[in-house]
Order: C-alpha cells, then structure tokens, then sequence
C-alpha cells in the first residue's frame, strides 16, 4: 500500500532534497563517525561517536568477540545488555542503550554520552563534596535504586567510578555486566531452579570492587538489594570524607575491616550523614535502612531520613545539580 502523503510534506520541503529514513533496521558501524577515545574497560573500549543520519553524539562501546570469548565474559556481556534493554524505559538515572550491532571481530554498544564523565574525579578533585552536593547526589543515586530494585534488578558493582554524569552534571548510572536480575520468588510447589547465572556464580565467585563490596558477598556470597544499600553508604561517606570507609594496603585486609566494619569517621564529619552512613554500613543486610521496605516502593525509610531533609526526590532531574567547588 502506498503511504498516504500530504500534498503540502511534497510541496513545502520541495527544495531540500527529501531524505526518507528508513524504519529503525540494524545499524552498522559505517552509520557512525568514530571520534576520540572516551574510556577504556579490561575488554572494551569506549569511543565518542556521531550518527550520520542524527548527527546525535554517543558512546560507542566495542567489545572484541575474540577477547570475551577467551576471558569467558559471554555471560557478562549478555547480562549487560539484558539489563540495559530493561532499564530502556527509565527516562533518567541511567545510561541508556539505544542499539546493539555486531561485525566479523567485535559487538558494539551504542550508549548514552555521559559527556562529563565519572563522578570520581569530582571527589578527588575538591577533596569532599558540601553537604549540598553530598544530599543532592546521594539522593539522584538513591532514586536510580529504587527504580533499579522496583525491577528487580542488583547493580551489585555500584562505585564513584560507575556513577557517570551527564552534560548538565545529572547522575547516569551504568556498567551492569555485574548486577544481577533477581528471578521473581517462585509460585508455591513450583521448584526453584537456580537461573545459569547462580550456577555459574556459584563456581567462580563473583566479586565487585573490593572498597565497596558488602560482607555478606564475602561471607555466603549472597547478595540482596540490601548489597547496594550498604554500597550507598560507602559512597556517602566518600563524599564527605573524600576517600571510602574502608581502606587498606590490600584487598585481604580491605575485606578484614568490612567483615570487622572496622572504619573512622575523620573530625568534622556531618552529623546528620554519620548517622545515615552508620545506618547503611551494618553487617546484617535485613537491619541496614531501607532493608525493609516494601520492595518496588522505593526506600521511604531513607529518604525520610533527617539527612535528606527539603530534599524534593520527585523532582530531582529539573532541579539544577548543586555546584562542585
Ligand atoms: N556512556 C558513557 N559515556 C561516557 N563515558 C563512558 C560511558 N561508558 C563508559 N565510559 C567510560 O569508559 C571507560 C570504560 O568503560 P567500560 O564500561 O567499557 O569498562 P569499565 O566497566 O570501566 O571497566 P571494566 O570492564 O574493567 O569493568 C570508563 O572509565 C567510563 O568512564
Ligand atoms: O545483535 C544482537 O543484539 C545479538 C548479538 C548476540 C551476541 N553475539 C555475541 C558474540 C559474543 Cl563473542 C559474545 C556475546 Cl555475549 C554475543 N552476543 C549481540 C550483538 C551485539 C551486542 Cl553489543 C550484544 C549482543
Ligand atoms: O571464596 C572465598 O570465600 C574467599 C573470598 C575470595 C575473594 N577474593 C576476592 C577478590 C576481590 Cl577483588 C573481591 C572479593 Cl569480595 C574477593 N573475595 C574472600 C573472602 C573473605 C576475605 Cl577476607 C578474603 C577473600
């Protein structure tokens, strides 16, 4: 059937030449101008790109297939752009993926630029974030869990460094090849067979960052949405003290301190985050804040606390992000 096309589309862009793009097919990487390099991952490497149809601006992550393939990171990749695909909806707080395409040698994953890059550099830069900044960027994390936890989904590796932010300074959380999507709990009589990812987790350990990894991933290698509340806290602390809580020379004694929440709390420490961070930072994932909460109705218990007072969480994403000085 032919489309139906008004006289006046014909008549009013007569002079510049019509371009008809096609429906939304599989794009290919000669659909992109590759600039600079934007980051580089332990098997990826993240290019700024421009869409030649669009002239929109992306970050183009190539992964070579070979790479994933000999460090056994299918599973990885695939649970990133499982989780990515899901979060599509999410209008905020996250990378999006758009697209994914692939040639003889790599996959690509065409993201969202998070054109001011990772939140890290902010910390170290001004050695620790205003209590202003510090409410405002907790708060745009918090609120990218509760819509990440409503899915079911655990980030499971959340740290400055996967905290990106966008041209206007607004929080875009990404690097999902860690997290994990919990299996609705099963119907009564029905046999809870563990997803290939348990099994495999089961073999080898997972394991995030170890500054910011929960107990209970070193103890029973369990991990809840409680894990990330616990990796909230770390990040809090970190903004105000400048550095995480729990710091060593290595990883084993990293860990000792967290099995021992063995951390100080330097001089000068806001009180009203001493008291959330203290309230995060607990080993026994179902006592930390928020733990009980009704899952998939955000975490009322934490927002509610004194810290993130006049803190408006709906409207978050108009608001002007606080300036880091
Ligand atoms: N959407 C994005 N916009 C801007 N920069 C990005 C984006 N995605 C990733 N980067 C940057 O590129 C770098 C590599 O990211 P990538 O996710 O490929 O690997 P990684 O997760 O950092 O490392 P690893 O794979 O070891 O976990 C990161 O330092 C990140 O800051
Ligand atoms: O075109 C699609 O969407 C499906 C393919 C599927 C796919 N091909 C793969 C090759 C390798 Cl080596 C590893 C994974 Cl996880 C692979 N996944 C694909 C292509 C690109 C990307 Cl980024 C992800 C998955
Ligand atoms: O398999 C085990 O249970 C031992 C684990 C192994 C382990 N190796 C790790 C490496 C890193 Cl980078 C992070 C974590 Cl959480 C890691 N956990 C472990 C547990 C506790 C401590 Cl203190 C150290 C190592």
């Amino acid at each position: 059937a032919r489309l139906p096309v008004a006289a006046t589309d014909i008549t009013s862009s007569a002079h510049s030449l019509i371009t008809i793009i096609p429906p939304t097919q599989k794009r290919t990487p000669k659909d992109f101008i590759f600039g600079k390099v934007i980051g580089e991952g332990s098997f990826s490497m993240v290019y700024l790109a421009k869409d030649i149809h669009t002239n929109k601006e992306y970050a183009i992550k190539v992964c070579e297939k070979r790479h994933i393939i000999k460090e056994k990171k299918s599973e990885y990749v695939k649970r990133e752009k499982e989780v990515l695909n899901m979060l599509g909806s999410a209008k905020h707080s996250f990378v999006r993926l758009f697209c994914t395409f692939q040639d003889i040698e790599r996959l690509y994953f065409v993201l969202s630029y998070a054109k001011n890059g990772e939140l890290l550099p902010y910390i170290n830069k001004v050695g620790s974030f205003d209590i202003e900044c510090t409410k405002f960027y907790s708060a745009e994390i918090l609120h990218g869990l509760e819509y990440l936890h409503g899915l079911g989904i655990i980030h499971r590796d959340l740290k400055p460094e996967n905290i990106l932010l966008d041209e206007k300074m607004h929080v875009l959380i990404t690097d999902f090849g860690s997290s994990k999507i919990l299996k609705e709990v099963p119907e009564k009589g029905e046999i809870n067979v563990l997803g290939e990812q348990q099994q495999c987790e089961r073999r080898n350990s997972f394991v995030g960052t170890a500054q910011y990894v929960s107990p209970e991933l070193l103890t029973d290698k369990t991990t809840s949405r409680a894990s990330d509340l616990w990796a909230l806290g770390c990040i809090i602390y970190q903004m105000v003290a400048g550095l995480p809580p729990f710091r060593s020379r290595s990883e084993y004694l990293v860990f000792q301190k967290i099995l021992n929440l063995e951390y100080e709390l330097p001089d000068g420490f806001c009180e009203l985050a001493r008291d959330l961070v203290g309230k995060l930072l607990v080993l026994e994932p179902s006592k930390r804040l928020g733990a009980s909460d009704e899952h998939g109705s955000g975490y009322p218990s934490i927002r509610l606390h004194s810290f993130f007072i006049n803190v408006d969480f709906e409207t978050l994403h108009e608001q002007i992000p606080p300036p880091i000085y």
